[in-house]
């Protein structure tokens, strides 16, 4: 039997309730809590019950609406804030457990963090603002400067290693920030809405940027934002909270397709699905008798990507795997199928996405 591998992060039953009598008012409650009681004892939901595991190289976007306890979550999992009740496990160390110096230790070595605000120094270079928190683990500034640099080169930042963060666009100061919090290496990345502060268009290049920022260094990471298309584009797993509550944490595809509740619903509805659905989501099972067109598609890509290609054949094209290796079959009525009818008459594979 193989061991099941250890998520990097875990969380078991997290609860976190504002008010100076949380702990006692969440006892009486046996867990399950009551908005209003809460309120009466001057208590308000931060995070409400939350369980999950994130895997080494999985992005976790955190999604929802202002007030929903996105943040809240954010913090408790870097001990920014103390829960009210709950385990919280990084690499299966029970990070409530630990004293104020491994608490140090776990932040500045295994956890990276980016905040809307930017907050770098002004005062400071951009190189002397990412060496910094290298400098701040004791490395020397000579090395502290060429790692900086290199982590300049790798934002594409290249000639602005001199510059001041007033001299800089706001989407280049966050490409500082991101810079900064990928210098020591951390083996997490705690991102809290990074790109709210940047008009539309720098926003889609710096999450374009971020893809392939991912892409290179597979970091295990949360992403805290109130934008669901942002969620989408992001995430391999989105978990949507409200009033604290995480009401379904899945695959972008699995919320598109299948919405826990009615409030998600809400989010979905609008979605152009084929630019969210990969072609392993869809395909149809082979059958090795199919005569099928000379063209073919990879499992991964995005419908939207390939729905002119498979539009145009008058045979199934074949789907194939990363081996080439024939997985399944598409053809012009489920791309349009997935473009202009119903969820519900899809030949959905529920799990492709979480097993790709
Ligand atoms: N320090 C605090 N004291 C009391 N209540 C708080 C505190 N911090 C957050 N809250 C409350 O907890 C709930 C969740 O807040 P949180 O900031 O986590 O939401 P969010 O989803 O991150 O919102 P936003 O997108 O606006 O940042 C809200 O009702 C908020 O008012």
């Amino acid at each position: 039997m193989s061991t099941p591998i250890q998520p990097v992060i875990k969380c078991e039953s997290v609860y976190k309730i504002f008010g100076e009598n949380a702990e006692k008012v969440l006892k009486k409650t046996d867990g399950e809590v009551d908005t209003e009681s809460l309120l009466e004892a001057g208590c308000v939901i931060g995070v409400n019950n939350a369980s999950f595991d994130v895997h080494k190289g999985e992005m976790l976007v955190i999604m929802g609406l202002s007030g929903s306890g996105k943040s809240t979550l954010l913090r408790c999992i870097s001990r920014l804030i103390e829960t009210t009740a709950g385990n919280i496990f990084i690499d299966g160390e029970d990070l409530l457990g630990m004293n104020e110096k491994e608490l140090i230790n776990v932040r500045r070595n295994k956890m990276g963090m980016v905040f809307q605000s930017f907050a770098l120094l002004p005062h400071k270079t951009v190189l002397e603002n990412i060496a910094l928190p290298l400098q701040v683990k004791g490395i020397s500034t000579k090395d502290s400067m060429a790692r900086a640099m290199d982590m300049v080169n790798l934002v594409e930042l290249t000639g602005y290693e001199n510059a001041f963060p007033r001299q800089l666009s706001g989407g280049q100061q966050q490409r500082v920030g991101i810079a900064r919090s990928l210098a020591v290496e951390p083996e997490m990345w705690f991102l809290d809405e990074p790109f709210s502060a940047l008009d539309p268009l720098i926003r889609k290049e710096m999450q374009d940027e971020f893809l392939r920022l991912q892409s290179v260094l597979h970091k295990t990471i949360l992403f805290v934002t109130h934008d669901f298309d942002e969620a989408l584009r992001l995430a391999d797993r989105i978990a949507i909270m409200k009033d604290g509550v995480i009401e379904q944490i899945d695959t972008p595809a699995n919320i598109v397709l299948n919405p826990a509740t009615e409030y998600i619903a809400k989010f979905t509805r609008s979605v152009r699905r084929e630019r969210v659905l990969s072609c392993q989501t869809i395909m149809e099972e082979y059958d090795v008798n199919t005569d099928l067109s000379d063209i073919t598609v990879s499992k991964n890509a995005i419908i939207d990507t390939v729905a002119e290609r498979v539009l145009s054949e008058q045979k199934p094209v074949a789907v194939l795997n990363e081996q080439d290796e024939i997985v399944g079959t598409l053809n012009s009525k489920i791309i349009i199928q997935v473009m202009f009818g119903e969820t519900n008459n899809l030949p959905i594979n529920n799990n492709a996405e979480s097993q790709a």
